[in-house]
């Protein structure tokens, strides 16, 4: 089984591609939708966040809204809440991988917007990055509810550089040309990795 690690800054396209794949029928694991899980009601991440975040939890379910403002400007407390989701996620992906092989699928996805910064490229045979010039990316983010300047430059501040990222990619894949391109270029990767 291949394993293809997928990853790129905020807003740089990595759910879109991510579904080109599925519509390809590659297996995608998801560790954005694995925290949300491990956050909502029952997740296993939300006693402990209860503990470390104090009134950020509400009826059993992490208040991501309230958790983002408990560690937004504060780098040690993300410290904290990584430490307490990253083991978490790894093992849903350990899980994924395991139910893959059983169904001895070819080729699989890990979406992992931290696979660098968290030295995730190790488990897998090859990395896409997906990128586009950081006015693009930044139009992008901006349009979204709820986001400010002043969070997306934090954000970008945690998150290795995009220069750095393409630096270390198998494959890069420019999502600030068309969505045809993008879409062209993944069905190419899927297809030679199949043959
Ligand atoms: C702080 C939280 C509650 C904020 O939730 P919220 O719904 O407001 O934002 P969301 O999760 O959609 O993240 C917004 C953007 O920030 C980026 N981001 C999220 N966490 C991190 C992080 N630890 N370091 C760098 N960038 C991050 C993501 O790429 C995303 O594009 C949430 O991001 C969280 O629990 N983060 C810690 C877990 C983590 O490291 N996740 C990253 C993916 S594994
Ligand atoms: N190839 C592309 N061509 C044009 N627009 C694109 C392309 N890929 C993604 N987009 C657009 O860019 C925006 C961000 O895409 P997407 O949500 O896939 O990014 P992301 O990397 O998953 O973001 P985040 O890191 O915040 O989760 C969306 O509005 C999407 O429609």
């Amino acid at each position: 089984m291949k394993v293809i690690g997928l990853t790129g800054g905020i807003g740089m396209g990595k759910s879109t591609a991510a579904n080109t794949f599925r519509r390809l029928h590659v297996p995608v694991f998801d560790a954005d939708a694995a925290v949300h899980a491990l956050q909502g009601w029952g997740g296993r991440a939300v006693a402990p966040i209860a503990a470390a975040f104090p009134g950020t939890v509400e009826n059993g379910r992490v208040e991501r809204e309230a958790l983002r403002r408990a560690v937004l400007g504060d780098p040690a407390a993300l410290k904290r809440l990584e430490r307490i989701v990253h083991p978490l996620v790894r093992d849903a992906e350990r899980r994924f991988l395991a139910a893959a092989r059983r169904r001895s699928e070819r080729l699989v996805v890990l979406d992992i917007p931290l696979l660098f910064e968290t030295r995730g490229q190790g488990r897998c045979d090859l990395v896409v990055v997906v990128t586009a010039p950081a006015a693009v990316q930044r139009a992008r983010v901006l349009r979204r509810k709820g986001m400010t300047e002043e969070r997306l430059r934090w954000i970008l501040g945690r998150q290795m550089p995009d220069r750095e990222k393409r630096r270390r990619a198998d494959i890069l894949v420019n999502t600030g040309l068309s969505r045809h391109a993008a879409q062209r270029a993944i069905r190419k990767l899927v297809k030679d990795l199949r043959a």
